[in-house]
């Protein structure tokens, strides 16, 4: 069977933690589809299963049970081979933690997804990518001497720079102040607006929300609500519904 409308789809995915008698239930059966060219925000409790909800549909993780697809392809079904490359070519991955090479300069690590995979890289994307996140004057210091929000837009060019099918997101904002994380989702605002990527974000910030199309909100691993065109209002105040009626 193949797919094409949307860039990534999970149907029934589930996902335990420990041996039977404490069993842990990260993910409840969850079905989510992420268009393309669409800008998607997942939100939820601490521990309701977000990080592990993007860690199956990226291929960092293997569900229980369950399919995701990226494209036409059905990433449950790969091998670890195959998989590594998936994520290597295919998807563009940015963290809380930069995960940088600290020995790197931050060109190096822009274009270290061509090295890997043995390609020369794209020079006009990576000049693109270099001039939207203006670091046009930085691409020649190591992590070390650049700020946090400099390290988190060299992460996001190096996420970008491949054309990936879908940027997974996990908490991008969390160690940048308001200024730096407002300058980040602008930019990826912009990466869906203007060159049609799909991204997929876990935040804890309803303002960092208000960036996306629509938000996904999990609570003890299942989908339960969706807020399309987002405010950091509406947001907060779904946020706030599902603590007072413990939906
Ligand atoms: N490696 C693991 N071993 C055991 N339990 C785990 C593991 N990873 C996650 N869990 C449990 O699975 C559930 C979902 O975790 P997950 O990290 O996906 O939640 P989250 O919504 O991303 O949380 P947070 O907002 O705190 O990062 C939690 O109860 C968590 O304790």
């Amino acid at each position: 069977m193949t797919q094409t409308t949307a860039a990534v789809r999970a149907t029934g995915l589930a996902k335990h933690y420990g041996p039977a008698e404490a069993r842990v239930v990260a993910l409840a059966g969850v079905d989510v589809e992420f268009r393309r060219a669409e800008f998607t925000a997942i939100m939820g409790p601490s521990g309701s299963g977000k990080s592990t909800l993007m860690h199956c549909v990226a291929g960092l993780d293997r569900a229980d049970e369950g399919t995701v697809w990226i494209g036409d392809t059905e990433v449950t079904g790969l091998r670890d081979d195959a998989l590594t490359g998936l994520r290597r070519d295919r998807v563009g991955f940015v963290f809380q933690a930069f995960n940088l090479l600290p020995t790197l300069t931050a060109l190096e690590n822009i274009t270290l997804p061509f090295d890997l995979a043995g390609r020369r890289p794209d020079h006009a994307t990576v000049d693109n990518v270099i001039t939207a996140l203006d670091l046009r004057n930085r691409l020649h210091h190591r992590p070390s001497q650049l700020s946090g929000g400099q390290q988190q837009r060299v992460a996001c060019a190096r996420a970008l720079v491949t054309r990936p099918e879908v940027v997974f997101a996990d908490e991008p904002t969390g160690a940048l102040d308001s200024a730096a994380s407002d300058e980040l989702l602008g930019f990826l605002r912009r990466s869906v607006d203007d060159l049609g990527q799909t991204v997929v974000m876990v935040t804890h910030e309803p303002s960092a929300a208000a960036f996306a199309d629509r938000v996904l909100f999990l609570k003890d691993g299942l989908l339960v609500d969706e807020v399309t065109a987002p405010t950091a209002g509406r947001v907060l105040e779904r946020m706030k519904s599902f603590e007072r009626t413990g939906a």
